[in-house]
This record gives structure tokens, C-alpha cells and sequence, in this order.
């Protein structure tokens, strides 16, 4: 063999990296089990956190020097300090405190680890009750963590987005479509004084949406639309539709799309967030890699990159833009689709 091809091989370090997965995760859940973050919000002293804690002060140390490892701690001077990571997600008293929602993404993600060779020669039994994804059931387990997540950055980003169309400041109508606990459609009320909200999602979730809206104020300016939505009368004369994650359980698309085509009054926009597997369905790695779970037991609900543009299209919308964004738990599409060729932008909102 030429000396020159050994340096043309692959180095093994991704190998090597993959065995720190369940490392990492289990240095992250044992943080959260003893309420690290929190504690360590009174006192980075490994005496007296060993004390509070009641535990071996040298394994104590050893674990908060592997926290720093993985970026959960810093340490100065043999003192402990919470990252702004740390801080910000894993801390119970944030309501950006994501320890639900990466348990229940964890029971969903890793459910089918053990058994994956077992899926891969016999293929998906059938699924009952709570792990259909469809299941009201599961969903309404799943409304605290929804809470927390929209909290910790989704519900500002559809603001974001709202408020830069060229037709926000006429905007007097909008629906949130399995919006779950609803904060992103009320962070878009926020930053629109006259803006009315409707919010359909499931019974369950809906009421956990009204005391939301209650908690901010907002219960006169938001009303609901309780049920499935391949079901329900959608209403009408609305000028903006949001819908992010919430796609996967429509039963007919092009019936679908132009239910809520005509939903929406002239020069009205929808608005859709989810990701857009490509590749052959093998990119991002995010997505494939998370829902590898769901896909081996039969649920194989990822969206293909520019199928949601491509029902828009054929829904008859005149004008679709589609770009790219990076969210915390992956890249997603947002495509948004507007009824008429010309934006509607009259000069004064009045
Ligand atoms: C992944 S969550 C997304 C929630 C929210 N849009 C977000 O991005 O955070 C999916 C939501 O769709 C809702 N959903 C699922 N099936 C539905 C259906 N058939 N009709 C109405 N809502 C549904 C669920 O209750 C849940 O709130």
C-alpha cells in the first residue's frame, strides 16, 4: 500500500464521538434529577452543595467537572457556576425550563432503540391508543412542555415573521391552526393592537390555550375552534393563517389547502413552518436522526422538502416564498402563500 492512501482514509473520530451520546444525556438527566441548575443559583461550593445535597463530595466533584465538559457548569477557583445555558433551559423556576419537554421528546425519540433491529427484519406492528401520534391523548400529556417550548423562542419568531409582512399593519383577523397551547398566535396578537385570534386545535389543548390567554390579558381578542381540524369549520375571513409543526395529521391535502384557501379573504397570507426532509429523505440529520423512532414503528410523518409549497401552489395560491431557517431542533421551511400576485400594503393602516 502507498504511505499517501493511509492519509487519504477517514478519520475514526466520529466513531469515537458517538459512544458520548448516552454519556452526554445521562450527565444532563443526572443534573436535573438532583436540581443542579437550581441549586446552583444559591451556592457553587462543592462543600456546601455536597452538604444540601446529602451525597459523596468527591464523586460530586468529579460529576460538576464532567458538567463543565459537556458546557452545563463552569468552574473557577474549585467553585461551580451554572452556563447561560444551564441557566436559561434548565432551571425549574424559568418558564423557558425545558426538563418536560426533552423527557417527552426523549419517551418518543429513543422509544424504539432496543428494538430497532427487531423493526428493521420484521417491519411496524400496529400502534395503538397514546403512541399514534394523531392521539388527542398524547397531546394533551404533552401541552406543559408545548408551553415552555413556544416560550423559549417559537412564539417570538412568529411574531417576528408576522410583523415583517409588507401586510401586517392591515391584518385585523388571524388563526393559529393546531397552534397546541397557542403563545405563538398570542405573541402575534402582541404586537398587533386591533389584531383579532382564533386558535383550533384539540378540546384538551384548548383549554390550556384560554388560560393562557388569560394569563396575558388576552382572553376579549381570542376565541376557538375546538376539534379536528380535518373536521371542524375552519371560519372564515381571515387575513393571516399560522400553522407550525401541526401538518402531519391532515388526511387530504389538496381538500385541506383549499378549505383554508378559502378561509382567507383577498390578499390574505398562510403561513407554514415545518421542516423539508431532501436528499432522497436523508438530510437534515436532525430530523432523521429524531424521528427514526417514529419513522421504523410506521410513522413516517416527515414533510419532503417543497411538498407543502407544492399543495399551496395547486390550492391555487398566486404567490409562494419558501426560505430556510435554523430552529434549536433543526432546519425548517417557511412557506408563505398569498391568495393575490400583488402584496397588499395600502400606505396608511388607519
Ligand atoms: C407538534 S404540536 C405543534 C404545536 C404548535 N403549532 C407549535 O409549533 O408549537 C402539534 C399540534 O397539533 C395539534 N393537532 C394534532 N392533530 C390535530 C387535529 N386533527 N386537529 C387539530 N389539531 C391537531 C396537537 O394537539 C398539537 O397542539
Amino acid at each position: 500500500m502507498n504511505p499517501k492512501d493511509d492519509q487519504l482514509q477517514p478519520d475514526f473520530a466520529p466513531l469515537a464521538d458517538w459512544l458520548l451520546g448516552p454519556i452526554r444525556l445521562a450527565l444532563m438527566d443526572a443534573a436535573m434529577e438532583l436540581e443542579l441548575p437550581d441549586l446552583l443559583t444559591k451556592t457553587g461550593d462543592p462543600d456546601k452543595l455536597a452538604s444540601r445535597l446529602k451525597v459523596h463530595r468527591q464523586n460530586l466533584c468529579l460529576f460538576l467537572d464532567a458538567l463543565t465538559g459537556l458546557g452545563l457548569t463552569e468552574k473557577e477557583d474549585g467553585f461551580y457556576y451554572n452556563t447561560p445555558l444551564a441557566d436559561r433551559y434548565l432551571r425549574r423556576d424559568r418558564e423557558t425550563w425545558l426538563g418536560e419537554m426533552l423527557h417527552n421528546l426523549r419517551n418518543i425519540q429513543h422509544r424504539n432503540l432496543d428494538n430497532m433491529v427487531e423493526l428493521i427484519r420484521s417491519g411496524p406492528s400496529e400502534l395503538k391508543g397514546e403512541k399514534r401520534l394523531e392521539s388527542e391523548e398524547q397531546w394533551k400529556n404533552f401541552a406543559g412542555h408545548l408551553i415552555n417550548y413556544q416560550k423559549s423562542g417559537l412564539a417570538r419568531l412568529a411574531a417576528d415573521i408576522a410583523e415583517s409582512l409588507p401586510e401586517f399593519p392591515h391584518v385585523k383577523k388571524m388563526l393559529d391552526l393546531g397552534g397546541g397551547p397557542g403563545l405563538a398566535g398570542m405573541a402575534i396578537l402582541q404586537r398587533h393592537p386591533r389584531l383579532e385570534g382564533v386558535l383550533c386545535d384539540m378540546p384538551s389543548m384548548i383549554s390550556v390555550a384560554r388560560e393562557q390567554a388569560q394569563a396575558k390579558g388576552l382572553q376579549g381578542r381570542m376565541t376557538y375552534i375546538s376539534g379536528d381540524y380535518n373536521q371542524v369549520d375552519l371560519g372564515e375571513s381571515y387575513d393571516l393563517i399560522w400553522t407550525s409543526h401541526a401538518l402531519y395529521y391532515v388526511q387530504n391535502f389538496s381538500h385541506f389547502f383549499s378549505r383554508i384557501y378559502n378561509s382567507l379573504n383577498p390578499g390574505g397570507v398562510f403561513l407554514s413552518l415545518h421542516e423539508g426532509l431532501c436528499n432522497e429523505r436523508t438530510f437534515p440529520p436532525y430530523h432523521v436522526l429524531a424521528r427514526i423512532s417514529l419513522a421504523l414503528e410506521g410513522q413516517d410523518v416527515s414533510f419532503s422538502q417543497g411538498f407543502i409549497a407544492e399543495k399551496m401552489r395547486e390550492s391555487g395560491f398566486a404567490k409562494i416564498d419558501s426560505q430556510s431557517l435554523e430552529l434549536s431542533m433543526g432546519p425548517v421551511w417557511l412557506d408563505i402563500a398569498r391568495k393575490s400576485e400583488t402584496i397588499f400594503s395600502a400606505p396608511n393602516p388607519g
